[in-house]
């Protein structure tokens, strides 16, 4: 059966792929494995009919014979236990594979979510600063510079391509452009590289499909 995802009808990062059906998708096409995308609205997405897959009222979700799915990380791990290309055959590499997935979701992307959401959703607010914005950054520049040193000349974080350099890749890019990122070129590289392959531009493309035809609406 071919699994149905939910994304946004009209993403609100207008086609630039942050959007968290990207990992989905991209691990998706990695696996070579087809999938059905459902738009949701942003008021679909509040909908008991939503709320009922996803209690947060979010996307993505996942459905296949009828498993549902939240949560982007859990997504991209059940793809990846049961297709190959996104986790090494041996146990102790597929256990530090996974344990980069956390490390994406629960170490290096906090910061830099912490920082957007002070730029774009704090602003305005009594507590907002630009010294709070600055503390925030800097906590960015710690984990970039602590894996950067781990990363060191690697092509990825583990050997081999994992669903754990997808998820890295997918968190770092977010800091595309922020300066914070390409004070690294070996993580800017590593980003890139990642951008570069021909299932991330897949889901890319798909994406971002999406978003122009809400525009052309
Ligand atoms: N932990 C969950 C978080 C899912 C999540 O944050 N979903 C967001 C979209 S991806 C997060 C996101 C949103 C926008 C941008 N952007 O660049 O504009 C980037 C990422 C959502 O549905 N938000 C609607 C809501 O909460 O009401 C997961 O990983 O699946």
């Amino acid at each position: 059966m071919i699994p149905t995802i939910t994304v946004f009808e009209r993403s609100p990062d207008g086609g630039s792929g942050h959007a968290r059906d990207m990992p989905v998708r991209w691990a998706l096409e990695e696996a070579g494995q087809p999938y059905h995308a459902r738009l949701v609205s942003f008021r679909g997405l509040k909908e008991p009919a939503h709320r009922r897959l996803q209690p947060f009222g979010q996307i993505p979700t996942y459905e296949e014979d009828g498993l549902v799915l939240f949560e982007s990380g859990a997504i991209v791990l059940h793809i990846a236990e049961r297709h190959a290309g996104l986790l090494p055959g041996g146990e102790h590499g597929r256990a530090r594979a996974i344990m980069w997935i956390f490390a994406a979701l629960n170490t290096v992307e906090p910061p830099i979510v912490e920082h957007e959401q002070a730029s774009y959703v704090e602003h305005g607010q009594p507590w907002f600063c630009e010294e709070r914005l600055s503390f925030l950054r800097d906590r960015i520049r710690v984990r970039l510079a602590q894996l950067s040193c781990r990363l060191g000349d690697g092509g990825w974080l583990d050997g081999a391509f994992s669903a754990g350099d997808l998820m890295m890749v997918t968190v770092l890019r977010r800091l595309n452009g922020s300066g914070l990122l390409e004070d690294h070129p070996n993580l800017a590289a590593y980003v890139a590289r990642g951008e570069a392959r021909p299932a991330f531009r897949r889901a890319f493309e798909a994406q971002r499909a999406v978003f122009l035809a809400s525009s052309a609406g």
